[in-house]
């Protein structure tokens, strides 16, 4: 591979930004990517990809590097010859690489693989939370699965289309997919490419969603003409999958504290045809006790620390702090306590989170029956998802049943 200078700098302005400036890489990179149209897509998936990696590996690289934060541009320069080297690219001879240590690097990097928080590049606190809560050999095996680049799993719109068709109709747009077994709406991309510019995309005959997350409407055995509230519905992932489970049949009201998620909802509804969807801002507590006994399904996706999804997500493992954890862990009590009032008797509920952490999840659920609403409930059944062992997100949910 030849590095050109102009992908390079744009690369190191991001890595700047990101560390430097605490801005998200996702957002980041978008906007980096507008900074030149005469770019093509191998040259934007330089950019994107060699981004996240040094974001993934950043703690590992800059110890070899032996550079610390908050890096200037040279150490920078630093950092990136160390991923060149790592992945046998040949350094330019431009001034930035000059006397960069190869065999150092090498053998920094055998030294360091040794010791599991610099070979999976995680904070120390995160490695012995990680640790405590799952055991060192579950943990040891999860981390390392999570340091995978994710693949790019999508969700046919039972809606408008089948896989089958699907799949063809991507065909013709040069993009190869194939079937995952067990997971019936989803086919994988056998290469990453940028589907967002389909014709497909934008006739909503699919959504970007991970195998492991589709999973979770599907625990939620909806049937078309229920009444079924999503809690915590972002820009709705989840409630575009509810509503083509339900063949558009019956009502989903979507609730979100933050009301431009839920317009970006609105807009993804509109394009997969999805019609039985009303969107509701959660701005005061009247809101959610309006809606009291009256569904037969809830769903809680709740925010969590998203260890689960790590790989698509790498630079949460430098942005999230302990005590975020503490305190999303209150509030996923709180809202279940709360939420769960919307059901009515015999209804059925689901609690998902996108992270592995028991403390999140079972523990939860456990903490939850023990409440005087979660007494009116009974576990019928929980999943933990982990990426070690489904090669896509680590998830949890639990089925409970109001009695
Ligand atoms: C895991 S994300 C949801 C993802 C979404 N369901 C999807 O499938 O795309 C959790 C969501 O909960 C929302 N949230 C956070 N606190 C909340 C609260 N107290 N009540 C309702 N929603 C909340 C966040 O804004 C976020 O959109």
């Amino acid at each position: 591979m030849r590095l050109h200078r102009n992908l390079v700098f744009a690369t190191i302005d991001a890595l700047a930004e990101i560390f430097n400036v605490g801005n998200y890489a996702d957002k980041v990179i978008e906007k980096t990517l507008k900074r030149d149209k005469r770019w093509g897509s191998r040259d934007r998936s330089f950019i994107a990809e060699t981004t996240y990696d040094i974001v993934r590996w950043k703690r590992l690289y800059a110890e070899i590097a032996e550079v610390k934060e908050p890096f200037s541009r040279e150490d920078l320069f630093r950092v990136f010859s160390v991923w060149c080297v790592l992945r046998g690219i040949k350094l330019p001879d431009w001034p930035q690489f000059e006397g960069t240590p190869v065999r150092r690097i090498k053998g920094k990097f055998d030294e360091l693989s040794k010791i599991r928080k610099y070979r999976e590049s995680v904070p120390d606190w995160l490695d012995e939370l990680g640790s405590r809560e799952l055991g060192d050999k579950t943990w040891t095996k999860e981390l390392h699965s999570l340091n995978n680049q994710a693949p790019v799993v999508i969700r046919a719109n039972k809606l408008k289309t089948t896989p089958q068709k699907l799949a063809e109709i991507l065909k013709e747009e040069g993009i190869e997919t194939s079937n995952l077994r067990n997971y019936p709406e989803a086919l994988e991309l056998k290469e990453r490419a940028n589907i967002f510019r389909t014709k497909a995309f934008k006739d909503g005959l699919f959504e970007v969603q991970d195998a492991s997350s589709q999973r979770v409407a599907e625990f939620l055995n909806v049937e078309p003409g229920m009444r079924v509230v999503d809690t915590c519905a972002g820009a709705g992932g989840k409630t575009l999958h509810l509503a083509a489970l339900m063949e558009n049949k019956g009502q989903i009201i979507a609730l979100d504290i933050y009301g431009n998620k839920l317009k970006e909802l609105k807009r993804r509804a509109k394009r997969a045809g999805a019609h039985n969807i009303d969107t509701r801002s959660i701005d005061s507590t009247k809101v959610i006790k309006k809606l009291y006994n009256t569904a037969d399904r809830v769903l809680i996706d709740a925010p969590c620390s998203g260890l689960g999804v790590l790989s698509r997500n790498p630079d949460a493992k430098w942005k999230l702090q302990p005590e975020f954890i503490e305190n999303i862990r209150n509030t996923q009590l709180d809202i279940l306590q709360k939420y769960s009032q919307i059901l009515k008797k015999g209804g059925q509920l689901v609690y998902a989170t996108c992270s592995i952490l028991p403390s999140e999840n079972q523990q939860q659920v456990q903490k939850f029956l023990k409440t005087e609403e979660g007494a009116k409930f009974r576990l019928k059944k929980e999943k933990t998802i982990l990426s070690s062992e489904s090669g896509y997100d680590g998830f949890y949910m639990a089925l409970l049943e109001k009695e």
